[in-house]
């Protein structure tokens, strides 16, 4: 997959108002390409947002990160189909991930399922009652979504190697938990600096808090998208 550097950056609109997005967007204007609009945005006007952002031409990944009945998760997909937008979000499991493939169908939207969260560490899984560890469990749902038809994988760049080799090179590997160098953790346990992601074989980078939190947000967009060149470029 070879994309522009700036077009693999996927800045994440994690603030309240619609009014706050388009401010960072028009901040970010000569930065950044590819917004995500997830769900504290979403209930707040981000739905009808996402659809302004992709008529003027952005890419947009709106992160609902679906998981529902089948028969709500295909209806919902086929809505957000029609709104323009790029990715959309449900989480990896194989019932929800089928009907998303289904409420997509031939429309562009690439469906993207959402694996491990990468606030969670093996702990959290076992909290959860789930058995096997965080890369056991990626490595099986990345699996099970390349034989329902997913478009991308959301994962760690921790697990992005790994998560390439079961799936290939035509599906997209889109890493959140992105912190630079010198960069808050926050509540994320699965944290890879923006060069390691690329040369995890990450395709996107989803950042929130290192840029929309920095004093200059354009700089720190402008920072990470020059580290994703230099190693895109090795
Ligand atoms: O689906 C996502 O985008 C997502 C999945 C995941 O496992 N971890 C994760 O952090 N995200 C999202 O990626 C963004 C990360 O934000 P920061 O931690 O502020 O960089 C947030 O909007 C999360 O909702």
């Amino acid at each position: 997959m070879i994309v522009a550097a700036r077009e693999r950056l996927i800045v994440a609109l994690d603030v309240p108002t619609v009014g706050e997005a388009e401010a960072l967007v028009e901040t970010l204007a000569e930065s950044a390409v590819f917004y995500k609009i997830g769900l504290e945005l979403a209930v707040a006007g981000g739905i009808e947002f996402a659809g302004e952002l992709a008529a003027a031409g952005y890419h947009v990944f709106l992160d609902l990160k679906l998981h529902d009945i089948g028969n709500t998760v295909e209806r919902a997909t086929r809505r957000a189909a029609e709104l323009g937008v790029s990715f959309l979000t449900v989480h990896a499991y194989p019932q929800t991930m089928r009907a998303a493939v289904a409420g997509r169908g031939s429309s562009d939207l690439r469906i993207l399922a959402v694996t491990v969260l990468t606030s969670w560490d093996d702990s959290d899984l076992a909290a959860a009652g789930i058995q096997g560890s965080v890369a056991e469990t990626v490595a099986r749902q990345a699996a099970q979504a390349r034989e329902i038809g997913i478009d991308g994988i959301v994962c760690s760049a921790a697990e992005a190697a790994a998560v390439r080799a079961i799936v290939g090179p035509d599906m997209a590997l889109v890493t959140p938990g992105i912190r630079p160098a010198g960069a808050a953790q926050g509540d994320q346990k699965r944290v890879v600096g923006p060069a390691a992601a690329v040369r995890a074989g990450a395709d996107y980078l989803v950042v929130g808090r290192p840029i929309i939190a920095a004093p200059d947000p354009k700089r720190a967009a402008d920072a990470i998208v020059g580290e994703i060149a230099a190693a895109a470029a090795i």
